[in-house]
Protein backbone atom coordinates (compact mmCIF):
# COMPACT_ATOMS: atom_id res chain seq x y z
CA UNK A 1 0.00 0.00 0.00
CA UNK A 2 0.98 3.72 -0.80
CA UNK A 3 -0.55 5.67 1.70
CA UNK A 4 0.88 8.94 -0.47
CA UNK A 5 -1.01 9.52 -3.68
CA UNK A 6 -2.21 12.12 -6.27
CA UNK A 7 -5.72 12.86 -5.82
CA UNK A 8 -7.19 15.54 -8.00
CA UNK A 9 -3.83 16.28 -9.17
CA UNK A 10 -3.16 17.33 -5.24
CA UNK A 11 -0.48 14.45 -3.61
CA UNK A 12 -2.26 13.32 -0.50
CA UNK A 13 -1.07 11.69 2.65
CA UNK A 14 -3.78 9.39 3.28
CA UNK A 15 -7.35 11.75 3.07
CA UNK A 16 -5.53 14.78 3.53
CA UNK A 17 -3.93 17.05 1.52
CA UNK A 18 -0.34 17.84 1.99
CA UNK A 19 -0.61 21.15 0.23
CA UNK A 20 -3.53 21.93 3.48
CA UNK A 21 -0.89 20.77 6.20
CA UNK A 22 1.84 23.16 4.84
CA UNK A 23 -0.37 25.62 4.78
CA UNK A 24 -1.74 24.38 8.68
CA UNK A 25 1.18 23.33 10.18
CA UNK A 26 3.99 25.43 8.06
CA UNK A 27 7.37 23.63 6.46
CA UNK A 28 9.58 22.05 6.65
CA UNK A 29 7.61 19.09 8.35
CA UNK A 30 7.25 15.57 8.67
CA UNK A 31 4.33 13.62 7.81
CA UNK A 32 3.56 9.96 8.84
CA UNK A 33 0.60 7.38 7.49
CA UNK A 34 -0.56 5.49 10.39
CA UNK A 35 -2.51 3.54 8.57
CA UNK A 36 1.37 2.24 6.82
CA UNK A 37 2.96 2.52 9.80
CA UNK A 38 0.39 -0.30 10.90
CA UNK A 39 -0.02 -2.42 7.95
CA UNK A 40 3.89 -2.65 7.63
CA UNK A 41 4.10 -3.88 11.32
CA UNK A 42 1.49 -6.17 10.79
CA UNK A 43 3.03 -7.92 7.78
CA UNK A 44 6.10 -8.39 9.99
CA UNK A 45 3.51 -9.83 12.82
CA UNK A 46 1.35 -12.34 10.30
CA UNK A 47 4.64 -13.89 8.83
CA UNK A 48 5.53 -14.84 12.71
CA UNK A 49 2.10 -16.37 13.28
CA UNK A 50 2.54 -19.56 15.17
CA UNK A 51 6.14 -19.16 15.82
CA UNK A 52 7.41 -17.94 19.21
CA UNK A 53 8.48 -14.70 18.71
CA UNK A 54 9.35 -11.05 19.73
CA UNK A 55 9.04 -8.13 17.19
CA UNK A 56 10.89 -4.88 18.60
CA UNK A 57 10.83 -1.94 16.67
CA UNK A 58 13.86 -0.44 16.23
CA UNK A 59 13.09 2.49 18.24
CA UNK A 60 16.32 4.86 16.47
CA UNK A 61 14.35 4.61 13.12
CA UNK A 62 11.64 6.94 14.44
CA UNK A 63 11.30 7.74 17.82
CA UNK A 64 8.47 10.12 17.88
CA UNK A 65 5.77 9.24 20.90
CA UNK A 66 3.03 8.77 18.78
CA UNK A 67 4.48 6.56 16.51
CA UNK A 68 5.89 4.46 19.37
CA UNK A 69 2.75 4.60 21.09
CA UNK A 70 0.35 2.89 17.88
CA UNK A 71 3.37 0.11 17.89
CA UNK A 72 3.20 -0.17 21.56
CA UNK A 73 -0.88 -0.65 21.35
CA UNK A 74 -0.37 -3.21 18.24
CA UNK A 75 1.47 -5.00 21.14
CA UNK A 76 5.39 -4.42 19.51
CA UNK A 77 8.61 -4.66 21.71
CA UNK A 78 11.26 -2.33 21.14
CA UNK A 79 14.90 -2.01 20.50
CA UNK A 80 16.55 0.48 21.87
CA UNK A 81 20.11 1.96 22.01
CA UNK A 82 20.63 4.58 24.90
CA UNK A 83 18.58 4.98 28.43
CA UNK A 84 17.08 7.89 26.21
CA UNK A 85 15.48 5.76 23.92
CA UNK A 86 14.27 4.00 27.21
CA UNK A 87 12.47 6.73 28.59
CA UNK A 88 10.40 7.33 25.03
CA UNK A 89 9.39 3.99 25.01
CA UNK A 90 8.41 3.97 28.71
CA UNK A 91 6.51 7.46 28.16
CA UNK A 92 4.86 5.79 25.02
CA UNK A 93 3.07 3.38 26.96
CA UNK A 94 5.67 1.14 25.42
CA UNK A 95 6.38 -2.22 27.89
CA UNK A 96 9.65 -2.46 29.07
CA UNK A 97 9.45 -6.46 29.58
CA UNK A 98 9.83 -6.85 25.92
CA UNK A 99 12.94 -4.04 25.26
CA UNK A 100 16.11 -5.44 24.08
CA UNK A 101 18.81 -3.26 24.92
CA UNK A 102 21.45 -2.80 22.04
CA UNK A 103 24.52 -0.65 21.29
CA UNK A 104 28.69 -1.00 22.13
CA UNK A 105 29.01 1.76 24.97
CA UNK A 106 26.29 1.25 27.40
CA UNK A 107 26.83 3.32 30.37
CA UNK A 108 26.77 2.01 33.94
CA UNK A 109 23.48 4.90 34.66
CA UNK A 110 22.17 3.33 31.17
CA UNK A 111 22.52 -0.67 32.79
CA UNK A 112 20.59 0.63 35.79
CA UNK A 113 18.12 2.07 34.29
CA UNK A 114 17.49 -1.04 31.73
CA UNK A 115 18.13 -3.06 34.87
CA UNK A 116 15.53 -1.45 37.35
CA UNK A 117 12.75 -0.82 33.99
CA UNK A 118 12.82 -4.80 33.71
CA UNK A 119 13.99 -4.94 30.30
CA UNK A 120 14.08 -8.16 28.39
CA UNK A 121 17.49 -8.28 27.51
CA UNK A 122 21.01 -6.91 26.69
CA UNK A 123 22.61 -7.43 23.96
CA UNK A 124 26.18 -7.49 24.89
CA UNK A 125 28.66 -6.94 22.34
CA UNK A 126 32.35 -7.31 24.56
CA UNK A 127 33.93 -8.90 27.22
CA UNK A 128 34.05 -5.38 28.96
CA UNK A 129 31.13 -4.51 28.48
CA UNK A 130 29.80 -7.73 30.49
CA UNK A 131 31.59 -7.72 33.34
CA UNK A 132 30.28 -4.20 33.66
CA UNK A 133 27.02 -5.43 33.43
CA UNK A 134 27.51 -8.29 36.41
CA UNK A 135 29.14 -5.43 38.63
CA UNK A 136 25.59 -3.11 37.98
CA UNK A 137 23.43 -6.13 38.35
CA UNK A 138 25.08 -7.55 41.16
CA UNK A 139 24.83 -4.03 43.03
CA UNK A 140 21.18 -4.22 42.74
CA UNK A 141 20.35 -7.63 43.36
CA UNK A 142 19.30 -8.12 39.77
CA UNK A 143 19.49 -11.32 36.96
CA UNK A 144 20.42 -9.40 33.75
CA UNK A 145 19.15 -11.46 30.85
CA UNK A 146 21.98 -11.48 27.75
CA UNK A 147 22.34 -12.32 24.47
CA UNK A 148 25.93 -11.91 22.78
CA UNK A 149 25.84 -10.00 19.76
CA UNK A 150 27.82 -12.14 17.47
CA UNK A 151 29.90 -10.68 14.48
CA UNK A 152 29.66 -13.39 11.85
CA UNK A 153 31.53 -11.93 9.34
CA UNK A 154 29.12 -11.96 6.91
CA UNK A 155 29.12 -9.17 3.73
CA UNK A 156 25.98 -7.46 3.59
CA UNK A 157 26.17 -5.53 0.51
CA UNK A 158 24.49 -2.29 1.35
CA UNK A 159 26.35 1.18 1.69
CA UNK A 160 29.50 0.58 4.08
CA UNK A 161 28.60 3.13 6.62
CA UNK A 162 25.48 0.64 7.23
CA UNK A 163 27.16 -2.55 7.26
CA UNK A 164 27.64 -3.19 10.41
CA UNK A 165 28.78 -7.57 9.93
CA UNK A 166 32.23 -7.57 8.87
CA UNK A 167 35.19 -8.15 10.93
CA UNK A 168 36.41 -4.50 10.63
CA UNK A 169 33.22 -3.30 11.91
CA UNK A 170 33.38 -1.97 15.97
CA UNK A 171 29.99 -4.11 16.09
CA UNK A 172 29.72 -7.22 18.13
CA UNK A 173 31.99 -10.28 19.01
CA UNK A 174 33.94 -11.96 16.39
CA UNK A 175 32.04 -15.50 16.18
CA UNK A 176 35.30 -17.53 16.83
CA UNK A 177 35.76 -16.12 20.51
CA UNK A 178 32.04 -16.41 21.46
CA UNK A 179 31.49 -19.48 23.05
CA UNK A 180 34.57 -18.43 25.75
CA UNK A 181 32.81 -15.18 26.02
CA UNK A 182 29.44 -17.67 26.97
CA UNK A 183 31.75 -19.72 28.92
CA UNK A 184 32.94 -16.99 31.02
CA UNK A 185 29.28 -15.83 31.54
CA UNK A 186 27.90 -19.04 32.72
CA UNK A 187 30.21 -18.44 35.61
CA UNK A 188 28.73 -15.03 36.64
CA UNK A 189 26.13 -15.24 39.16
CA UNK A 190 24.21 -12.07 37.37
CA UNK A 191 24.02 -12.94 34.45
CA UNK A 192 21.31 -15.19 32.53
CA UNK A 193 22.44 -16.32 29.26
CA UNK A 194 19.27 -16.40 26.79
CA UNK A 195 20.37 -15.49 23.43
CA UNK A 196 22.25 -15.13 20.53
CA UNK A 197 22.40 -11.60 18.54
CA UNK A 198 23.24 -10.40 15.06
CA UNK A 199 22.45 -7.35 12.99
CA UNK A 200 24.87 -7.59 9.68
CA UNK A 201 23.34 -3.87 8.52
CA UNK A 202 20.94 -2.01 7.15
CA UNK A 203 18.88 -1.55 3.87
CA UNK A 204 19.48 -5.08 2.68
CA UNK A 205 17.76 -5.86 -0.54
CA UNK A 206 19.00 -9.42 -0.66
CA UNK A 207 18.15 -12.62 1.42
CA UNK A 208 21.80 -14.27 1.37
CA UNK A 209 23.70 -12.66 3.81
CA UNK A 210 20.60 -12.78 6.08
CA UNK A 211 20.57 -16.72 5.82
CA UNK A 212 24.94 -16.56 5.43
CA UNK A 213 24.39 -14.66 9.05
CA UNK A 214 21.76 -17.18 10.17
CA UNK A 215 23.46 -20.30 9.66
CA UNK A 216 26.58 -19.44 11.49
CA UNK A 217 23.93 -18.21 14.37
CA UNK A 218 22.83 -21.92 14.22
CA UNK A 219 26.54 -23.42 14.33
CA UNK A 220 27.12 -21.54 17.35
CA UNK A 221 23.96 -22.48 18.54
CA UNK A 222 24.42 -26.41 18.12
CA UNK A 223 28.43 -25.77 19.68
CA UNK A 224 26.95 -24.01 23.13
CA UNK A 225 24.40 -26.78 23.59
CA UNK A 226 26.91 -29.21 23.05
CA UNK A 227 29.05 -27.76 26.02
CA UNK A 228 25.83 -27.62 28.10
CA UNK A 229 24.33 -23.73 26.76
CA UNK A 230 20.76 -24.28 25.92
CA UNK A 231 19.84 -20.83 24.31
CA UNK A 232 16.30 -19.93 24.16
CA UNK A 233 16.44 -16.75 21.33
CA UNK A 234 17.82 -15.85 18.29
CA UNK A 235 17.86 -12.60 17.48
CA UNK A 236 18.65 -11.40 13.73
CA UNK A 237 18.49 -7.77 14.48
CA UNK A 238 17.03 -5.30 11.78
CA UNK A 239 18.14 -4.56 8.19
CA UNK A 240 15.32 -5.58 5.73
CA UNK A 241 15.40 -3.08 3.08
CA UNK A 242 12.77 -0.93 1.47
CA UNK A 243 12.52 0.65 -1.89
CA UNK A 244 13.71 4.35 -2.48
CA UNK A 245 13.73 3.97 -6.09
CA UNK A 246 13.82 0.94 -8.11
CA UNK A 247 14.94 -1.60 -5.51
CA UNK A 248 13.58 -4.92 -4.69
CA UNK A 249 14.21 -5.94 -1.07
CA UNK A 250 12.17 -9.40 -0.29
CA UNK A 251 9.11 -8.77 1.89
CA UNK A 252 8.84 -9.53 5.68
CA UNK A 253 6.79 -12.83 4.79
CA UNK A 254 9.52 -13.91 2.25
CA UNK A 255 12.14 -13.15 4.94
CA UNK A 256 10.57 -14.65 7.77
CA UNK A 257 9.42 -17.90 5.91
CA UNK A 258 13.22 -17.91 4.80
CA UNK A 259 14.69 -18.10 8.29
CA UNK A 260 11.32 -20.47 9.23
CA UNK A 261 12.61 -23.27 6.97
CA UNK A 262 16.29 -23.01 8.25
CA UNK A 263 14.64 -23.06 11.56
CA UNK A 264 12.47 -26.36 11.62
CA UNK A 265 12.65 -28.82 13.93
CA UNK A 266 14.69 -26.23 16.80
CA UNK A 267 12.63 -24.84 19.91
CA UNK A 268 13.47 -21.52 20.02
CA UNK A 269 12.23 -17.84 20.32
CA UNK A 270 12.66 -15.72 17.06
CA UNK A 271 13.87 -11.64 17.78
CA UNK A 272 13.83 -9.04 14.54
CA UNK A 273 14.37 -5.54 15.46
CA UNK A 274 12.81 -4.30 12.19
CA UNK A 275 13.13 -0.40 11.71
CA UNK A 276 13.27 1.04 8.16
CA UNK A 277 10.92 -1.54 6.73
CA UNK A 278 8.46 -0.21 9.50
CA UNK A 279 8.54 3.36 8.98
CA UNK A 280 10.64 4.28 5.64
CA UNK A 281 7.69 4.48 3.17
CA UNK A 282 4.83 5.55 5.71
CA UNK A 283 6.68 9.52 5.46
CA UNK A 284 7.06 11.90 4.30
CA UNK A 285 9.46 15.54 4.58
CA UNK A 286 7.86 18.69 3.26
CA UNK A 287 9.67 21.32 1.84
CA UNK A 288 9.13 24.48 0.78
CA UNK A 289 11.27 25.84 -2.73
CA UNK A 290 12.21 29.19 -1.30
CA UNK A 291 14.18 30.60 -4.37
CA UNK A 292 15.18 29.16 -8.24
CA UNK A 293 19.00 29.82 -9.21
CA UNK A 294 19.60 29.45 -12.45
CA UNK A 295 23.28 29.98 -14.56
CA UNK A 296 24.51 28.67 -17.60
CA UNK A 297 25.27 25.46 -16.62
CA UNK A 298 23.47 24.48 -13.44
CA UNK A 299 19.71 25.07 -11.73
CA UNK A 300 19.29 24.77 -8.18
CA UNK A 301 15.87 24.96 -6.29
CA UNK A 302 16.63 26.24 -3.02
CA UNK A 303 14.34 24.49 -0.91
CA UNK A 304 13.83 24.90 3.04
CA UNK A 305 14.60 22.00 4.48
CA UNK A 306 18.33 21.13 4.70
CA UNK A 307 20.93 18.44 5.94
CA UNK A 308 20.06 18.93 8.97
CA UNK A 309 16.35 18.01 8.34
CA UNK A 310 17.59 15.05 6.10
CA UNK A 311 21.02 14.48 6.27
CA UNK A 312 20.68 10.85 4.88
CA UNK A 313 21.47 12.51 1.20
CA UNK A 314 24.81 14.38 2.57
CA UNK A 315 25.59 11.20 4.56
CA UNK A 316 25.33 8.51 2.44
CA UNK A 317 24.68 9.77 -0.84
CA UNK A 318 20.78 8.20 -0.70
CA UNK A 319 18.80 8.72 -3.23
CA UNK A 320 15.15 10.13 -2.08
CA UNK A 321 12.48 10.16 -4.44
CA UNK A 322 10.91 14.16 -4.91
CA UNK A 323 7.70 14.52 -5.98
CA UNK A 324 5.76 17.70 -6.41
CA UNK A 325 3.06 18.46 -4.32
CA UNK A 326 0.97 20.26 -6.76
CA UNK A 327 2.37 19.34 -10.22
CA UNK A 328 2.68 22.42 -12.53
CA UNK A 329 2.43 22.48 -16.53
CA UNK A 330 5.10 24.47 -17.74
CA UNK A 331 8.88 23.11 -19.48
CA UNK A 332 11.19 20.90 -16.63
CA UNK A 333 14.38 21.77 -16.07
CA UNK A 334 17.27 19.71 -14.60
CA UNK A 335 17.67 20.83 -10.36
CA UNK A 336 19.76 20.11 -7.95
CA UNK A 337 17.69 20.24 -4.87
CA UNK A 338 19.71 22.27 -2.64
CA UNK A 339 19.20 23.73 1.60
CA UNK A 340 20.00 27.27 3.33
CA UNK A 341 22.58 25.30 5.12
CA UNK A 342 26.13 26.52 4.67
CA UNK A 343 27.77 22.98 3.33
CA UNK A 344 28.40 21.72 -0.14
CA UNK A 345 27.35 18.83 0.98
CA UNK A 346 23.85 20.32 1.94
CA UNK A 347 21.46 18.65 -0.95
CA UNK A 348 18.37 16.74 -0.57
CA UNK A 349 18.75 16.01 -4.55
CA UNK A 350 20.42 16.23 -7.62
CA UNK A 351 19.64 15.99 -11.22
CA UNK A 352 15.97 16.16 -10.83
CA UNK A 353 13.99 16.96 -13.90
CA UNK A 354 11.02 18.84 -12.46
CA UNK A 355 9.03 22.40 -13.14
CA UNK A 356 9.19 24.78 -10.56
CA UNK A 357 8.62 27.76 -9.13
CA UNK A 358 9.11 29.72 -5.81
CA UNK A 359 6.23 29.02 -3.16
CA UNK A 360 6.22 24.95 -4.71
CA UNK A 361 5.93 22.65 -2.02
CA UNK A 362 7.44 19.07 -2.55
CA UNK A 363 7.19 15.91 -0.93
CA UNK A 364 10.57 13.88 0.02
CA UNK A 365 9.17 10.43 -0.14
CA UNK A 366 10.24 7.30 2.20
CA UNK A 367 11.40 9.82 4.89
CA UNK A 368 9.86 7.88 7.76
CA UNK A 369 12.99 6.21 8.82
CA UNK A 370 16.10 7.92 9.70
CA UNK A 371 14.53 11.21 8.92
CA UNK A 372 13.68 13.34 11.85
CA UNK A 373 15.46 11.12 14.40
CA UNK A 374 18.92 12.34 12.51
CA UNK A 375 18.16 15.39 12.70
CA UNK A 376 19.98 18.23 14.13
CA UNK A 377 20.08 21.86 15.41
CA UNK A 378 23.01 22.59 12.85
CA UNK A 379 23.10 26.72 11.76
CA UNK A 380 21.06 27.17 14.53
CA UNK A 381 17.75 26.11 12.94
CA UNK A 382 15.11 24.86 14.76
CA UNK A 383 13.85 21.06 14.04
CA UNK A 384 10.34 20.28 11.90
CA UNK A 385 7.31 19.59 12.81
CA UNK A 386 5.95 15.76 12.67
CA UNK A 387 2.19 15.27 11.80
CA UNK A 388 0.46 12.26 11.51
CA UNK A 389 -2.41 11.55 9.83
CA UNK A 390 -5.11 9.59 10.46
CA UNK A 391 -8.01 8.90 7.36
CA UNK A 392 -8.49 12.64 6.76
CA UNK A 393 -7.73 13.61 10.43
CA UNK A 394 -3.83 15.47 10.87
CA UNK A 395 -2.46 15.22 14.05
CA UNK A 396 0.58 17.77 15.24
CA UNK A 397 2.52 14.88 16.96
CA UNK A 398 5.72 17.36 17.53
CA UNK A 399 5.88 20.90 16.97
CA UNK A 400 8.34 22.85 15.45
CA UNK A 401 11.13 23.97 17.76
CA UNK A 402 11.45 27.27 18.46
CA UNK A 403 14.69 29.08 18.25
CA UNK A 404 14.55 30.30 22.32
CA UNK A 405 14.90 26.70 22.78
CA UNK A 406 17.87 26.27 20.99
CA UNK A 407 19.81 28.05 23.51
CA UNK A 408 17.42 28.02 26.09
CA UNK A 409 20.04 26.09 28.30
CA UNK A 410 23.12 28.35 27.56
CA UNK A 411 24.13 30.65 29.47
CA UNK A 412 26.69 33.88 29.13
CA UNK A 413 30.41 34.15 31.26
CA UNK A 414 29.62 36.08 34.78
CA UNK A 415 30.16 39.52 34.49
CA UNK A 416 33.66 40.42 34.57
CA UNK A 417 33.09 43.96 35.42
CA UNK A 418 34.18 45.95 39.09
C1 LIG B 1 21.30 -3.32 16.47
C2 LIG B 1 20.34 -2.79 15.46
N1 LIG B 1 19.11 -3.32 15.40
C3 LIG B 1 18.19 -2.86 14.52
C4 LIG B 1 18.50 -1.84 13.64
C5 LIG B 1 17.43 -1.41 12.70
O1 LIG B 1 17.79 -1.64 11.40
P1 LIG B 1 16.82 -1.35 10.18
O2 LIG B 1 16.31 0.02 10.32
O3 LIG B 1 17.72 -1.51 9.01
O4 LIG B 1 15.74 -2.38 10.22
C6 LIG B 1 19.77 -1.27 13.66
C7 LIG B 1 20.17 -0.23 12.68
O5 LIG B 1 20.71 -0.53 11.64
C8 LIG B 1 20.72 -1.75 14.60
O6 LIG B 1 21.93 -1.20 14.67
N1 LIG C 1 20.83 5.76 9.61
C1 LIG C 1 20.95 4.82 8.53
C2 LIG C 1 20.72 3.41 8.93
C3 LIG C 1 21.70 2.89 9.94
C4 LIG C 1 21.01 2.55 11.18
C5 LIG C 1 21.92 2.37 12.33
N2 LIG C 1 22.09 0.98 12.72
C6 LIG C 1 20.15 5.23 7.33
O1 LIG C 1 19.55 6.25 7.29
O2 LIG C 1 20.11 4.56 6.36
Amino acid sequence: MDAFTYQNGQLHAEGAPLAGIAAQFGTPCYVYSRASIEQQFRAWSAALAGQAHLLCFAVKANSNLAVLGLLAKLGAGFDIVSGGELARVLAAGGNPHKVVFSGVGKSVQEMQQALLAGVHCFNIESSAELLRLQQVASRLGIKAKVSFRVNPDVDAKTHPYIATGLKDNKFGIDIESAEALYQQAAELSHIELRGIDCHIGSQLTELAPFLHALSHLLDLQERLAASGIAIKHLNLGGGLGVRYRDETPPSPAEYVNAVRQMLKGRDLTLIFEPGRSVVANAGVLLTKVEHLKHSAHKNFAIVDAAMNDLIRPALYQAWMAIEPVSPRAGEKRCYDLVGPVCETGDFIGKQRELALAEGDLLAVRSAGAYGFSMSSNYNSRPRAAEVLVDGSKCHLVRRRETVDELFAGESLLPDEGG
